[in-house]
């Protein structure tokens, strides 16, 4: 069970995504140069994509062997493939692109003309296989969730508080044996997605949430206040190792006011 969350609060949204784009690659670099390969989930949204955004630009960028880098998603908008709405295609746009990633080590999640068609539940289902398959075949992944050690999971807040496609008060969040799930009528569009539930966030080593602006305020300090994680899902990303809390002053303005 990881201690209380790390929190650095950061000047201004740039420097926000600037600074976790360095903390990233060194961190990889780091884990790569322990254990030989590293794994990192990334998430869709503006902060997520900025980071990846900023990585790419860092004249550090190469400290990290993409080769031996696993990649997951958090979650995904269940779109065609080419959807500029896409997660992938975001994280493809920004970073992936542009780096030598080793693609049999890029774990997408389908798309909705992918090989499970317009079917999200086949899809998510899918996902979990491509997870499990890669739990089987690690020699360091041993929880008793059936997925693979994610060294780095990266994750953007709502401002009522979700993290990757968990809503508040929804079954994603409710779910307790399900690695992924599809997610239908979510309040931020598209509708329809996947994602990874509460029990494979929590297997991840180390959990990295990352928000800015004065809208995500209240969701941030009812988190770090200790909210119940079905109202309030950010409350529930916590890392086995370690929980970080990558944020700017705008989102950090209310966390004296509601910390107990
Ligand atoms: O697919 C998505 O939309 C994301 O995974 C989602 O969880 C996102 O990270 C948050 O909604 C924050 O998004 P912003 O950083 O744009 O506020």
């Amino acid at each position: 069970m990881s201690m209380d969350p790390t929190v650095v609060v950061h000047p201004d949204p740039e420097v926000l995504a600037a600074a976790a784009a360095a903390r990233l690659v060194s961190t990889l670099a780091d884990i790569q140069a322990r254990k030989g390969s590293a794994s990192v989930v990334l998430t869709g949204g503006g902060t997520g994509i900025a980071v990846l955004e900023q990585v790419r630009r860092s004249p550090a960028k190469n400290a990290v062997d993409w080769s031996q880098l696993d990649i997951f998603w958090g979650d995904e908008r269940f779109l065609p493939a080419d959807d500029d709405e896409r997660n992938e295609k975001q994280a493809r746009q920004a970073l992936l692109d542009h780096v030598p990633v080793e693609e049999s080590r890029v774990h997408a999640m389908a798309a909705s003309d992918g090989e499970f068609g317009d079917d999200p539940d086949a899809a998510a289902a899918g996902y979990a296989e491509v997870l499990a398959a890669a739990a089987r075949s690690s020699s360091t992944a041993t929880g008793a969730v059936e997925v693979p050690t994610f060294d780095i999971l990266l994750l953007g807040i709502g401002g009522e508080g979700h993290v990757a496609s968990i809503f508040p008060s929804s079954p994603a969040a409710a779910e307790t044996r399900s690695t992924v799930v599809a997610v239908r009528d979510c309040p931020k569009p598209p509708p329809t997605r996947l994602s990874l539930t509460f029990p494979a966030i929590r297997a991840a080593e180390e959990v990295w949430l990352l928000t800015s602006g004065e809208a995500k305020a209240d969701a941030v300090a009812l988190a770090l206040a200790g909210a119940d994680e079905m109202s309030l899902p950010a409350s529930g990303a916590r890392g086995k190792q370690r929980t970080v809390w990558l944020i700017d002053r705008s989102a950090a303005s209310k966390i004296h006011t509601l910390r107990r």
